[in-house]
């Protein structure tokens, strides 16, 4: 049963910014994982020992593609500690769909394991150890409903063509960064634009979020 939207306790999060659909103990979760990042973050010199969580408005914008498009089959590259993971996951389990999430860092995704638990998503999810790029060229064609690159932006364009390949007619590829990192995300963008049959675009919110669906 859903759980009361009456108070729930979701620290810095406004009350009209917070999502009135998803269940409230989700919420929180998302809520307290990304407060837990910005501490940690906060006090990590190298980028590569933060945890880079994409931003709760993101993550609604994810929530919500993943929901439009009927999104059954979801492909993450980037767990981390799970922020996108438990946004996906929720989405997947409202379609009936299920999220493969991988990462080269398996300690990382032993947390996001935890958090996907907590929030009762176990049967959504399916975590991998390894790299995105060749986990990709390993899928079938048009396979993937809803493909999120949340990675070493550099690497995107080196994966070409398996990102495009893999996403069936209709389906959507978003990348995270595309305003914060606009130069590494462009080599991914150029080879988006330059395709037929692709509508793509850049969605201001969290750190920007490419995106391009295949028309067909
Ligand atoms: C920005 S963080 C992901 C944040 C996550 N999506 C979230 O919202 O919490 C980037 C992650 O990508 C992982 N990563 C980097 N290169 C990768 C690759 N080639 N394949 C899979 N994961 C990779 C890193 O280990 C790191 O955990």
């Amino acid at each position: 049963m859903r759980a009361s939207l009456a108070s729930p306790d979701l620290g810095a999060v406004p009350p009209q910014r917070q999502n009135p659909t998803m269940d409230v103990t989700l919420r929180k979760i998302i809520a307290e994982l990304n407060e837990a990042a910005a501490r940690h973050d906060a006090g990590q010199e190298n980028r590569l020992d933060r945890w880079r969580v994409l931003e709760p408005d993101a993550g609604e914008f994810l929530w919500f593609l993943a929901q439009s498009v009927a999104a059954r089959t979801i492909v993450e590259v980037g767990t981390s500690r799970g922020a996108s993971t438990l946004w996906l996951g929720d989405a997947a389990r409202a379609v009936g769909g299920r999220v493969l999430s991988l990462d080269t860092d398996a300690e990382a995704q032993d947390h996001a394991r935890t958090a996907i638990g907590a929030a009762g998503l176990a049967g959504h999810v399916e975590f991998q150890v390894g790299d995105g790029g060749a986990a990709l060229a390993g899928m079938a064609d048009g396979s993937v409903d809803l493909l999120f690159l949340d990675a070493e932006r550099v690497e995107y364009a080196s994966w070409w063509p398996h990102p495009l390949r893999v996403l069936r007619r209709g389906g959507v590829l978003v990348a995270d960064n595309a305003l914060s990192h606009p130069g590494e995300i462009a080599p991914l963008r150029d080879l988006l634009t330059r395709e037929p049959g692709l509508a793509v675009a850049t969605i201001a919110v969290g750190k920007g979020e490419l995106v391009a669906t295949r028309r067909d």
